[in-house]
């Protein structure tokens, strides 16, 4: 790798990133951070990597999803739990109807920093900087909360270990269990036109846990029934963050960025030439690229030059976000040329990003119809172009919030005060999670015939 370090990145220009007054204390905190272990091991990362490898051929399916932006503030056991839970019954509809290994990553455990659209934001006359996460500044409307200040990163590095913490406990202690995890809560169905169709594949998972447990296969004598395997990730958006996470591995003597297994690279600060490239191409973790509505075909094959120049099956994700409607027209001429040149990557569909719009009352929110309409173009879109969708993309919760319109339960604009909770995006509840559970797994089940 040539003139790379894990502080390479610094000669380069970069967006979105707080401007620390405190400079001595962003020193301070950047130095403990390096002293600190690891929050994640190489030899997982290369878990992660190697079944992305075999997503990428096909062989699989990539399942990321979790909040927008985590939150100290909202910071409990029931919130972790119910989160895993959901990813899980979702992961279970989709390993049924693929016929295949659904590899799940969280994004939790680390999901902290926001790139914004705007520097401020203005309430009532008032001006102030734009929220930038958690491990940036605060949420609170003051000028105070929005100063960015550098000892967050310590707090959201010990925030991530205790998620992750507890995430190890449920997926190896029991939580997992696939006889427990099928009992979803399947009240969305009651209301849905498609409620046959749901009932029908909830019945056939029933029944394929049952065939097992005759056969003598259960939770107690197999592994694979009780446990799980569940990684983490975020968008490695603040570098001096990264940079203190990253480690030489003792086995490789390769550099892996610990603070998740994979981290991506947003749709704002993927320019080839600036310092979030930069930094990622030295990690060897597998990451993410972002990919908008007006992405071009070289561009992309740029970014897999500077990513992946070895063209390694597992290192490079990307994920499309661009809106129903947009989809359609820009996919198409991407997917072509990666495939022509023969890139390994896996495709995944961000069905959220390109999907954002105001409600009249000012709120931000995303149609559950506009939602699964991004993922069914997704579908159609690798189908006619003979390429593998790998992947889905999803800004998700365990919690009943009320964020996103539309559904089974049809939410309206009206509604979303009732729960509205996020600290950024507006994320699908966890009947809408697995409603589109379902959805998916019909277009899955269609990509997916004659491949083993
Ligand atoms: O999560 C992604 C971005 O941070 C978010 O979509 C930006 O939102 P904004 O347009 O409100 O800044
Ligand atoms: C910032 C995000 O997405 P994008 O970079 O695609 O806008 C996100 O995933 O929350
Ligand atoms: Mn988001």
């Amino acid at each position: 790798m040539t003139n790379w370090s894990a502080r390479s990145w610094r000669e380069k220009p970069i967006q979105q990133q707080p401007n620390y007054t405190d400079r001595e204390q962003l020193r301070t905190v950047e130095h403990q951070l390096k002293t600190y272990p690891p929050l994640v091991f190489a030899e997982e990362i290369r878990a992660l990597r190697a079944q992305l490898g075999q997503v990428s051929q096909g062989h699989g399916f990539l399942l990321q999803g979790g909040d927008c932006a985590e939150s100290f503030a909202d910071f409990s056991a029931p919130k972790i739990r119910d989160t895993f839970k959901v990813i899980l019954q979702m992961a279970v509809v989709l390993t049924f109807a693929g016929s295949c290994p659904v590899t799940k990553v969280a994004r939790m455990a680390g999901q902290y920093a926001k790139p914004r659209s705007a520097d401020s934001e203005v309430i009532d006359g008032v001006e102030l900087p734009s929220y930038r996460g958690d491990i940036i500044n605060g949420s609170e409307f003051t000028s105070a909360a929005r100063i960015p200040d550098p000892q967050r990163m310590v707090q959201a590095y010990h925030h991530s270990a205790a998620t992750l913490n507890l995430l190890r406990a449920f997926a190896q202690g029991g939580l997992a269990d696939l006889h427990k995890v099928h009992k979803w809560n399947m009240s969305f169905v009651a209301a849905n036109p498609l409620k046959d169709q749901y009932l029908k594949v909830a019945e056939q998972i029933q029944s394929a846990l049952k065939f097992m447990e005759v056969m003598g296969i259960t939770a107690q004598n197999n592994a694979t029934i009780q446990e799980t395997q569940l990684f983490t990730s975020h968008e490695a958006l603040l570098l001096p963050y990264e940079e203190a996470l990253t480690r030489t591995d003792t086995l490789t003597g390769l550099p892996y960025d610990c603070a998740a297994h994979m981290v991506w690279i947003g749709e704002r600060t993927r320019q080839l030439d600036h310092a979030h490239v930069e930094f990622m191409r030295g990690i060897h973790n597998p990451i993410g690229v972002k990919i908008g509505p007006t992405t071009k075909a070289d561009d992309v094959i740029q970014l897999l030059d500077a990513l992946n120049p070895e063209n390694e099956p597992g290192r490079m994700t990307l994920i499309t976000r661009m809106g129903a409607g947009k989809l359609g027209d820009a996919l198409p001429a991407l997917v072509r040329r990666v495939k022509a040149e023969g890139r390994h990557v896996v495709w995944s569909s961000d069905p959220m990003h390109g999907n954002t719009v105001k409600a009249e009352n000012g709120l931000k929110t995303r149609n559950f119809d506009a939602i699964h309409q991004e993922l069914r173009q997704f579908f159609a879109v690798h189908q006619a172009e003979g390429t593998y969708p790998g992947g889905v993309h999803l800004e998700m919760t365990g919690e009943d919030v009320t964020e996103c319109t539309g559904g089974a339960y049809q939410i309206s604009e009206q509604d979303l005060t009732q729960r509205y909770r996020t600290q950024c995006d507006p994320r699908l509840n966890a009947d809408q999670v697995l409603e589109l559970a379902f959805l998916v797994a019909e277009s899955l089940r269609e990509a997916r015939q004659g491949r083993g």
